[in-house]
C-alpha cells in the first residue's frame, strides 16, 4: 500500500460533536446530537431515509451552519472555522463525484495532487487504489456525461479513491456502497476498515446495516433527526451472542401467527412489511423449528429461517413504526435489550 498511516494520538477525538441542532423550517433534521469518532475508529451512521445523516454530515463540512451546538474536528472549531476544520476531513458525499470527461486514474490523481502529493506519488497512489479495489480494467475509460462511459459502481468507487488519495485524519464516507456489485462491495468494506486501521477516524453513513456490522467499531442510530442508541455492534445488538433469529415469511394477506404466541419465550419481535423477525434462545432451537414447520405444512407462512440473530434485528426494534407485542403467550418481553439513549427507543 502506498497510502501511509497518520500519527494521531489514538485515543484523540478526531470529531466531537455536542448538541447539534439543525431545523429546516418546522423539521428537525438534527435535534440535540452528540457523538465522537476517535483516530483509528470506524463509526457507522444508521438511519433510514430523511433520518438526518446528511444533514449532519453537510455540517460538519462546512456546507451548513447549525442552528446550534457545537462541532470540534481535531483542535479546531467548524462551525466558526469551517476553512480550517476543512483541511483535516475527506469526505466522499453521497451524490457521485463530477467526474465527466476525465478517466478514473486522471480524476484520482487530481485529488491526491489537491491533498498536496507529489505527482509521481499520486500516480503511485492511483495504481494502488485500482488494484485494492479492483477498477483497474476501467482506470483508463473516460467517464461521459449523463452516466456514460462508466457504470455507478465504478463512479462511486473512483469517488471513494479519490476521498482517501491522500490519509486524512478524518474520513467522511456518504452512502459509499450504492450502486456497486457485492464482490466490489466486499472489498470496499475492507478498505474502509484498512483506513481505521491506519490512523483515520472514519464516520461512515450507512443503510447497509447487516454489511456495515462487519466492519465497524461503534455506532450510531439516528430516526428523524434524533440519536436514539449509540455503543459498540455488541452492545446495541442487546443480545446473548448465542441468541437466534427466526425469519417468518408471512403469506400476502400479511397475518401473522407468530401474534398468538409460539409456547415458548420471545425476546423480541419486529415485523418489517411481510416479514417478522424473531429473537428466541438457542436453547429453544428446536421448539422454534417444530412450530415453524408446522405453520409452514399449513400455509399460515411462506417460509422461515432459523439464524445467529444480528444487528440488523435490533436497528429494525430501535427504528421501525412495528406493531404492539401482544399479550400472548409465550411473549416474554419487545423492548429492545441494546442501551437506548432517548425513550423514543423502546417505541417497540
Ligand atoms: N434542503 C432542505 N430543505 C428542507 N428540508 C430538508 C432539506 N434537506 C433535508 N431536509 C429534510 O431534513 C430531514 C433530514 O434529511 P437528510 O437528507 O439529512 O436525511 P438522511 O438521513 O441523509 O436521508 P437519506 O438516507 O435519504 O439520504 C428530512 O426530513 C428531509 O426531508
Amino acid at each position: 500500500m502506498h497510502t501511509d498511516g497518520i500519527r494521531t494520538d489514538a485515543s484523540a477525538d478526531v470529531l466531537r460533536i455536542t448538541g447539534l441542532t439543525r431545523r429546516y423550517g418546522r423539521v428537525v433534521a438534527n435535534d440535540d446530537i452528540s457523538l465522537r469518532v476517535r483516530a483509528g475508529e470506524v463509526v457507522g451512521l444508521l438511519g433510514h431515509n430523511g433520518a438526518g445523516k446528511t444533514t449532519l454530515v453537510s455540517q460538519v463540512v462546512g456546507l451548513l451552519k447549525p442552528d446550534a451546538g457545537e462541532i470540534r474536528v481535531g483542535s479546531a472549531d467548524a462551525v466558526r472555522n469551517p476553512g480550517s476544520a476543512r483541511r483535516h476531513v475527506a469526505l466522499q458525499p453521497q451524490a457521485h463525484a463530477p467526474i465527466d470527461g476525465l478517466t478514473p486514474r486522471a480524476a484520482i490523481e487530481i485529488a491526491a495532487r489537491l491533498r498536496g502529493l507529489s505527482s509521481r506519488d499520486a500516480r503511485a497512489v492511483a495504481v494502488d487504489l485500482a488494484a485494492e479495489l479492483d477498477i483497474g480494467p476501467w482506470l483508463d475509460q473516460r467517464a461521459l456525461p449523463e452516466g456514460g462511459g462508466l457504470s455507478g459502481g465504478i463512479r462511486r468507487l473512483t469517488g471513494f479513491a479519490m476521498a482517501v488519495a491522500a490519509p486524512t485524519p478524518l474520513l467522511i464516507l456518504d452512502e459509499p456502497t450504492n450502486d456497486i456489485d457485492a464482490s466490489r462491495r466486499r472489498l470496499l468494506w475492507d478498505a474502509v476498515r484498512r483506513r481505521g486501521d491506519l490512523g483515520s477516524g472514519v464516520l461512515l453513513v450507512t443503510h447497509n446495516v447487516a454489511e456495515a456490522e462487519r466492519i465497524v467499531d461503534e455506532l450510531v442510530i439516528l430516526d428523524r433527526g434524533r440519536l436514539v442508541a449509540d455503543g459498540s455492534p455488541a452492545r446495541l445488538r442487546g443480545t446473548q451472542d448465542s441468541d437466534l433469529r427466526l425469519e417468518l415469511q408471512l403469506p400476502p394477506e400479511g397475518v401473522d401467527p407468530s401474534e398468538e404466541g409460539l409456547g415458548l419465550p420471545v425476546l423480541r419481535r419486529v415485523r418489517t412489511g411481510r416479514r417478522t423477525l424473531l429473537t428466541v434462545a438457542a436453547s429453544e432451537a428446536a421448539a422454534a423449528v417444530s412450530w415453524a414447520t408446522a405453520h409452514h405444512a399449513e400455509g399460515r407462512i411462506e417460509g422461515f429461517s432459523l439464524a445467529p440473530a444480528r444487528l440488523e434485528d435490533a436497528y429494525l426494534a430501535l427504528t421501525e413504526p412495528s406493531v404492539p407485542v401482544s399479550d400472548a403467550p409465550g411473549v416474554a418481553t419487545t423492548t429492545p435489550q441494546a442501551a437506548p439513549t432517548s425513550e423514543e427507543a423502546s417505541h417497540v
